[in-house]
C-alpha cells in the first residue's frame, strides 16, 4: 500500500516538474538565446503583453528597447521581429510563405479548413498560390480592368455622399468607419461581382435585411479574430500539441464566438456560393445560345474583351497582340469587364495542369475578395478623413486641388493624375495607422538578418506599424504631413524619397504582397475627392487621440464619428 501511495506521489511529481521545465520552452528558447528580446514568462512567453497591448504598440516599444531584430515567444511559439526597413523588406521579397495565423481560423476543420486553405490569403500551397494569382486575380487589377470600373466606383461613393447629406441635415454625428464598411462591400459586389449588394441604399432608405446579415458577417470576422476570442486559441499558443484536441473540442462544444464566427463564414460562403451557381449557370445559357459548349474555350477565344488573361497562354497572346496596339488600346485588351471576377472565377484555369478551378476553390477566391475588399479599404479611408479633420490646414489644401481639378461630377484617372495633394493624404493616413499593421511570414530556411540567424520554422513579423512611424526613418513621425510624399526642392524628390526602401509598405511586398493594392488605393482616391468635392467633416468631441485596437487588423477600437458639414457653396444649392 505505501508503495502504490509513493509510485502515485513520484507520478504526479514528476508532471508537475515536466510541465514547469515545458513552461520554460528550454530548447526553443536555447536556440534562440542569441537574439536580444523581452524577458518571457513562464508558460505564456509574451503573449500576454501582445495582447494587452496590441501588436502594433508591444513591437514599437521593444524596438525601442531590443534593437532592430529581436524575439519574443507567443507562449511556446518563437516570433522574430524584423525591424530595419531594408532587411525586412528583404525577408518579404524572400520568403514566399504567410505563416498559419492561429485566431479561430485555425480550429476549423474537414471542408472549412480546407476552404480556408483554398484562398489566395491563406493557402500554405506555393502552386496554388502562383496558379490562383495569375488565373483568377491579376486580370481584375490591370490598368485596363481598374479604368472600367471607375465610373461604379464613382456612382459607390455618390450612395455615401446621399447618406451623409442626409446625416448633415439632421444635424447628427455618424461612425464614418462604418459608413465606408458600408460602401467598400457595396464596390466590391458591383466592381467584381457585377451584383448590387444593396449595402447602401442611400438617402433615407434602409437597407434590406439580407444585405444588413452580410455587413455584420463580415464585421462579426474580424471583430473575433484576436487571440483570446476564443477559449480554444490560447491554448494552441501555450501548448501547441494540443491543437488536435481543440479542433475536437471546438468542434464538439463551439463556444459563443466560435459559434458566431461561424455563422458570419456560413453567411459569407452562402453568398458567394450562389453568386458563383448563378453565374455558372448565365455563362452556359450564354455559351448555349453561342453554340459553343465549352465555356472555357469561348472564354480563351474571346481574349481582348473579357478575361483574356485566364491561362498564360491567353495572357501571352493577349500580350502579344497587345504589344503592337498603342497604350490606350493595350489597357483595353487587358481588361475585364467591370464585375467579372466571378465570371472569371468559373472559367478560370490551373496554370499548369490547364483544370479548372474547384467549386471550393472559386468560391474560396470570391470570399476572401468580399473580406479583403471590405475591411481595409473602409479603415484606410476613416483613417485617412480623421487625419484630415484634425489638420484643417491639410484640409484646406486638399480642397484647393480638388477644387481646381474636379469641383463637382464623377472623378476618373485624368483628374486623379493631377491631384497629387489627395494622393499623398492617402499615403500619409496609411503610414500612420496601415490597416495591415504587421506582415507575417515563416522562415522556411535559415536567414541571416543583420547579423542574426533567424533559424527554420521561426515565425518572423515585419512591423509595418512601428517601422512607419520609426524617428529615426521618418521626422516627425506621429505628424500627418502629406507635404512629405510631396516633390519639392531643386532636384524634385519628395522628402519621403529619401526614407530606406522598406520604410513604407502597408500593402506589404513579395510574392505575397497585398494583390487587391491598386484597386483599393482607386476605389480610396475616387471616394476622398468625391467626398470632399461636397464636404468638410468635424471630429466628434472625445475622437483625438483616436483609440486604435491590432488583434489582427488595425482599425478604430469604436469607430471614427464625425459631423459631415456642407461645403458652403453647396449650401444654398442644397
Ligand atoms: C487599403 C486597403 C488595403 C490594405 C492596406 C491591404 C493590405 C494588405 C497587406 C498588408 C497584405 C499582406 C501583405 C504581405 O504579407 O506582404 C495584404 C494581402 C492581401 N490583400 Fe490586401 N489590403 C488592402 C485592400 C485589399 C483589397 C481591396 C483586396 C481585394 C481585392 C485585397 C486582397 C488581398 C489579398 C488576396 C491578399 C493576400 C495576397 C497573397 O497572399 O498573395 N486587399 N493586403
Amino acid at each position: 500500500m505505501e508503495s502504490s501511495v509513493a509510485f502515485v506521489v513520484l507520478i504526479l511529481l514528476s508532471a508537475a516538474v515536466a510541465v514547469v521545465v515545458y513552461g520554460f520552452n528550454p530548447l526553443t528558447r536555447w536556440r534562440y538565446r542569441k537574439l536580444p528580446g523581452p524577458p518571457p514568462q513562464w508558460l505564456f512567453g509574451n503573449l500576454r503583453e501582445v495582447i494587452k497591448k496590441g501588436n502594433h504598440a508591444a513591437y514599437t516599444d521593444w524596438h525601442r528597447s531590443y534593437g532592430p531584430v529581436f524575439k519574443l515567444f507567443l507562449g511556446q511559439q518563437p516570433v522574430v521581429v524584423v525591424h530595419d526597413p531594408e532587411a525586412a523588406r528583404a525577408i518579404l521579397l524572400r520568403s514566399p510563405v504567410r505563416h498559419e495565423i492561429r485566431g479561430p481560423a485555425s480550429l476549423l476543420t474537414g471542408k472549412e479548413a480546407q476552404f480556408n486553405q483554398a484562398g489566395l490569403f491563406s493557402t500554405h500551397n506555393r502552386d496554388l498560390h502562383r496558379s490562383l494569382k495569375s488565373a483568377a486575380w491579376l486580370p481584375v487589377v490591370t490598368s485596363g480592368s481598374l479604368d472600367a470600373v471607375t465610373g461604379l466606383m464613382n456612382e459607390g461613393v455618390e450612395r455615401l455622399c446621399d447618406t451623409l447629406a442626409r446625416v448633415n441635415k439632421e444635424g447628427r454625428d455618424i461612425n464614418i468607419w462604418r459608413q465606408f464598411g458600408h460602401m467598400t462591400m457595396d464596390v466590391v459586389g458591383t466592381s467584381a461581382f457585377g451584383v448590387d449588394l444593396h449595402t447602401q441604399e442611400g438617402g433615407g432608405r434602409r437597407n434590406s435585411a439580407e444585405a444588413e446579415a452580410l455587413i455584420n458577417a463580415a464585421q462579426t470576422i474580424f471583430g473575433l479574430g484576436g487571440v483570446t476570442s476564443c477559449p480554444y486559441v490560447p491554448p494552441v499558443f501555450l501548448a501547441p500539441f494540443t491543437r488536435p484536441l481543440m479542433r475536437v473540442l471546438a468542434h464538439c462544444f463551439p463556444d459563443r464566438s466560435l459559434r458566431e464566427v461561424m455563422a458570419a463564414r456560413q453567411v459569407l460562403r452562402g453568398t458567394v456560393e450562389d453568386l458563383i451557381r448563378k453565374t455558372r449557370e448565365q455563362e452556359a445559357r450564354a455559351s448555349a445560345a453561342n453554340g459553343k459548349s465549352d465555356g472555357a474555350a469561348s472564354h480563351a477565344k474571346g481574349a481582348g474583351a473579357h478575361g483574356g488573361s485566364v491561362s498564360n497562354g491567353a495572357a501571352a497572346s493577349a500580350g502579344k497582340e497587345a504589344a503592337a496596339e498603342t497604350a490606350a488600346a493595350r489597357k483595353r485588351a487587358r481588361a475585364i469587364k467591370p464585375g467579372s471576377f466571378l465570371s472569371l472565377l468559373v472559367n478560370a484555369r490551373h496554370v499548369d495542369s490547364g483544370e479548372p478551378l474547384s467549386e471550393l476553390e472559386a468560391a474560396a477566391q470570391a470570399f476572401t475578395f468580399l473580406l479583403a475588399g471590405y475591411e481595409t479599404t473602409a479603415s484606410a479611408l476613416a483613417f485617412t478623413v480623421y487625419c484630415i479633420a484634425a489638420n484643417p490646414d491639410k484640409c484646406e489644401k486638399l480642397l484647393q486641388e480638388v477644387d481646381a481639378v474636379a469641383r463637382g461630377g464623377p472623378v476618373g484617372h485624368a483628374e486623379l493624375e493631377r491631384m497629387p495633394y489627395l494622393e499623398a493624404c492617402l499615403k500619409e493616413g496609411l503610414r500612420l495607422y496601415p490597416p495591415g499593421p504587421f506582415a507575417v511570414r515563416e522562415a522556411t530556411e535559415d536567414m541571416e538578418v543583420r547579423g542574426h540567424v533567424i533559424p527554420r520554422g521561426a515565425w518572423v513579423h515585419v512591423p509595418m506599424y512601428s517601422i512607419q512611424r520609426d524617428p529615426e526613418v521618418w521626422p516627425e513621425p506621429e505628424a500627418f504631413e502629406p507635404e512629405r510624399w510631396i516633390p519639392a526642392g531643386a532636384e524634385k524628390r519628395a522628402p519621403a524619397d529619401a526614407a530606406p526602401h522598406g520604410a513604407w509598405m502597408p500593402f506589404g511586398d513579395g510574392t505575397r504582397s497585398c494583390i487587391g493594392m491598386r484597386f483599393a488605393k482607386q476605389e480610396a482616391h475616387i471616394t476622398l475627392a468625391r467626398l470632399f468635392q461636397r464636404f468638410t467633416f468635424e471630429l466628434s468631441p472625445g475622437q483625438v487621440p483616436l483609440a486604435i485596437k491590432s488583434p489582427f487588423t488595425l482599425a478604430p477600437r469604436d469607430g471614427v464619428f464625425v459631423r459631415p458639414v456642407l461645403r458652403e457653396h453647396l449650401r444654398t444649392e442644397e
